[in-house]
């Protein structure tokens, strides 16, 4: 007999806004092949050697703008989104995070005290990154087989473009800037960098990251997160019928020297304050709930920028955090899931 249940995984908080635990959590996160992709020795070097020197002193200071009460706002509103999701399915639900203390083999031992054998991963990203949707299936799998070998996975693949999603997410852009006469909507999406994106094209020879590649038809955009994250722009934009002109994409939060996705947001919210631009919205697709990228990168350092250039209103739209809408959304693929298996992804 078997019985079903879901787990939702998100990125992860230190535990507290202490540099020490900052440092810690860095430590994991930055250590992770998937996300800092060179060779052991290399990544020891750059991370151990040179970033926790200094980082997690200035990460623990950004942390501690936007921390609450209840602790990490990533954290919270993601355990608000489970216990809403929870509510509205039939299936047990339960939260683990790729990195800190709610690991993932925690979040599975739950589901197994509760009878689940065949769980759903549902990694809260719209689009799939080998620094986020990857490593989340990479180690499940790696803990499935170690501790619970009784278990079966599948999991909910990129959402990107799920017509119930861009659906959600334009709803909660119209309402924001309902009233307002913005001139700009920037969505800014989480950077990575451009090796990453070559090293995930199946196809070995489609992605030049250029004008061109991301918008002509390749199996390769399966795994290409910068297609999936013009898609997205490009289907809120028709959604909601934004102008031409009147909208772009960039990319925010790069770490190191190696080139990443471009154009980089900071310079764009710049060059848009520098070219008479007043006032801007800024959303960013790349998360499904506000954390420290978007409470302090762009919601207080983004904005600092625009003033900085002349810019007047500069106004950031939530991420859909645990929206009615949203909640209902995301139930929905997981009780279709657990009624017929759909979609099985674990290579
Ligand atoms: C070096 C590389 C990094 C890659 C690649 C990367 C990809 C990536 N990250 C997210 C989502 C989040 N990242 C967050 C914080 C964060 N990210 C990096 C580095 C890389 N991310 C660092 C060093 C940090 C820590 C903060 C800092 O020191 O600046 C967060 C916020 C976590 C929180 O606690 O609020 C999120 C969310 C995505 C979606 C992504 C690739 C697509
Ligand atoms: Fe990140
Ligand atoms: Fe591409």
């Amino acid at each position: 007999m078997t019985k079903k249940g879901a787990l939702l995984v998100n990125l992860g908080s230190p535990d507290s806004t202490d540099p020490k635990d900052v440092k810690k959590y860095l430590d994991e996160f930055l250590m992770d092949p998937r996300v800092i992709d060179v060779p052991y020795w290399l990544r020891s070097f750059i991370v151990r050697g040179i970033v926790l020197n200094t980082r997690p002193k200035k990460s623990a200071e950004a942390y501690s703008k936007i921390w609450w009460e209840e602790g990490s706002p990533l954290i919270v509103l993601s355990e608000r989104l489970r216990d809403k999701v929870d509510d509205h399915t039939g299936i047990p639900i339960a939260l683990a995070m790729r990195y800190g203390s709610m690991t993932i083999k925690k979040g599975l031992q739950e589901l197994k005290e509760k009878g689940v054998t065949e769980v759903l991963i549902v990694p809260l990203y719209p689009q799939f990154a080998m620094a986020t949707t990857e490593t989340i299936m990479v180690l499940a799998e790696e803990l499935r087989q170690e501790f619970f070998p009784e278990m079966t996975f599948d999991s909910l693949p990129a959402f990107y473009n799920k017509p119930e999603y861009i659906e959600v997410l334009s709803k909660s852009i119209a309402e924001k800037l309902e009233g307002l006469d913005y001139e700009h909507l920037l969505f800014s999406y989480h950077g990575v960098p451009e090796r990453h994106i070559k090293k995930r094209d199946i196809t070995k020879s489609h992605c030049k990251i250029d004008g061109q590649c991301c918008i002509t038809h390749s199996p390769a955009h399966k795994f290409c997160y910068r297609h999936q994250c013009y898609e997205v722009t490009r289907l809120v934009g028709e959604k909601l019928q934004l102008k031409e002109g009147t909208f772009s994409t960039s990319f925010q939060s790069r770490l190191g020297f190696d080139p990443w996705l471009q154009p980089y947001t900071d310079r764009t919210i710049e060059k848009l304050g520098l070219t008479g631009i007043n006032k801007m919205a800024i959303v960013t697709p790349a998360f499904v709930s506000d954390c420290l990228e978007t409470l302090e990168e762009i919601a207080m350092e983004g904005e600092e920028i625009f003033h900085e250039v002349g810019g007047k209103e500069f106004t950031t739209i939530p991420c859909l955090n645990d929206r009615e809408d949203w909640v209902r959304v995301l139930s929905g693929w997981i009780d279709r899931w657990a009624i017929v298996e759909v979609e099985t992804a674990i290579a």
